[in-house]
């Protein structure tokens, strides 16, 4: 089946690729008994050594420390009250580390464990502390082993689910690969086991126009959080920064390797206008089954994607129709200032992130629509934005007193989210 792209081919070309491999819980541990299995873990130890072997840094992000903590707990069901589940996901993580450098340690491959949050995110300074910290432990040949701080972690700034955070890790690092190992071998337009004319998806080019032709709306196992809608999220994330991502199966790790090698030999390209292919027959040519979701043409770089996803959003400014125009003028790009600004919603303070949002009004003045423009680090706060909104510039030292910046916000701390500039 064919759908228009507009996305790009590229391929790594490195012999030394960046891998990031996040395994779900339902690949690490049984999901009635909770116990590990151990076969799946230890190939997957193997693929990392291989891969390793190879000159390519690996990292894995693993979940199941929760589940790991359930069993040591002897405790049946998952519960849901949050403080337990962090009880027990501190019983869990130190053992299921200590199940990797088991497994790792039979080789003399260290591990290291880096629980990450997305407050840790959140600020630049620490942002680029973890990064330079798992660059250095990559740098010493260690296998990073990342997961959520689950323990410290209160709701309101929970990822929740490892593929966002496995996306965060491959955008930080800049990765050439995500794989997301769960437990089904591929993405498919509907479930495969209630509709037999479900079709396997290969290759997504783009992934909006995948998201009007799957139905995603598995929840995921009993014992993980994450489904096939998460996995969508983080190949959006991912592939937003440049990284090429793929789901296949967690039980057959070493198709991995196969995938890698096809698509290095250029086996897993697709003819350029294919935004989407599914019904692809990959076992008759010899691949194992996965879906391939390639990077994006123009992928945001660090400190922008850093700003579009790492970002907690703070509160949203209202511009108008010009400002809107003057922000997403392919020609100027425009920063925006407070002249083109019309409401300021939430408390935030300057350096803090928004929403931008342009409230497009009928000729009566009545406002029909509201258009989602992107997202920004303000240089004034909410008090101050909403005390010179729809000023001009020269008149802002009149208004508070002083000056900080001449607009509100910077083009170089805008990220727009409208593809299609004006
Ligand atoms: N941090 C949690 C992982 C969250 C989770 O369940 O993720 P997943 O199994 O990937 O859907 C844990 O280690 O249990």
């Amino acid at each position: 089946m064919i759908y228009k792209n507009n996305q790009n081919n590229h391929r790594p070309t490195r012999s030394s690729l960046t891998i990031v491999i996040k395994v779900g819980t339902t690949t690490i541990c049984d999901e009635k008994t909770h116990y590990p299995v151990l076969s799946n873990l230890s190939s997957l130890v193997e693929l990392v050594l291989k891969l390793k072997s190879q000159g390519h840094r690996v990292v894995l992000v693993s979940s199941a420390a929760v589940a790991t903590g359930l069993r040591r707990l002897n405790i049946d069901e998952r519960p849901t009250k949050m403080s337990t589940l962090q009880a027990i996901s501190a019983v869990g993580q130190g053992r299921l580390i200590r199940l990797y450098d088991d497994l790792f340690g039979q080789f003399h491959q260290p591990v290291a464990q880096v629980l990450l949050t997305k407050n840790d995110l959140s600020e630049r300074a620490q942002y680029l502390n973890a990064v330079s910290c798992l660059e250095e432990i990559l740098e010493l040949g260690v296998v990073p082993i990342v997961n959520e701080n689950d323990t410290i972690c209160p709701q309101e700034i929970r990822f929740g689910d490892n593929d966002t955070l496995s996306a965060i890790t491959a955008g930080m690092l800049k990765a050439d690969y995500l794989f997301l190992l769960t437990d089904v071998d591929c993405l498919y337009t509907d479930n495969p086991r209630t509709n037999p004319d479900a079709k396997n998806v290969s290759v997504c080019h783009d992934i909006q126009v995948l998201q009007e032709l799957v139905c995603v709306t598995s929840r995921g196992s009993a014992l993980g959080t994450g489904g096939m809608s998460t996995k969508l999220v983080a190949a959006d994330l991912a592939t937003a920064a440049g990284v090429r991502t793929v789901i296949t199966h967690g039980a057959k790790p070493e198709n991995l390797m196969k995938i890698i090698e096809a698509d290095d030999a250029g086996t897993l390209m697709t003819p350029h206008e294919l935004a989407v292919v599914t019904g692809d027959d990959l076992l008759a040519r010899n691949l194992p089954l996965h879906t391939l979701f390639t990077a994006k043409d123009n992928p945001l770089y660090d400190r922008k994607w850093w700003i579009k996803h790492g970002l907690h959003t703070a509160g949203r400014v209202y511009i108008d129709e010009g400002a809107m125009r003057a922000v997403l003028s392919r020609k100027q790009r425009s920063s925006l200032f407070a002249a083109g600004i019309v409401d300021v919603e939430n408390n935030f303070v300057a350096n803090q992130a928004v929403m931008i949002i342009c409230r497009r009004k009928n000729e009566q003045g009545e406002v029909v629509e509201e258009v989602d423009i992107g997202k920004g680090l303000v240089n004034y706060s909410s008090i101050e934005i909403g005390r010179i909104k729809g000023c001009r510039s020269q008149d802002i030292t009149d208004i508070l007193g002083y000056m900080d910046a001449e607009c509100v916000i910077d083009r170089d701390n805008l990220v727009r989210t409208l593809d299609n500039p004006v």
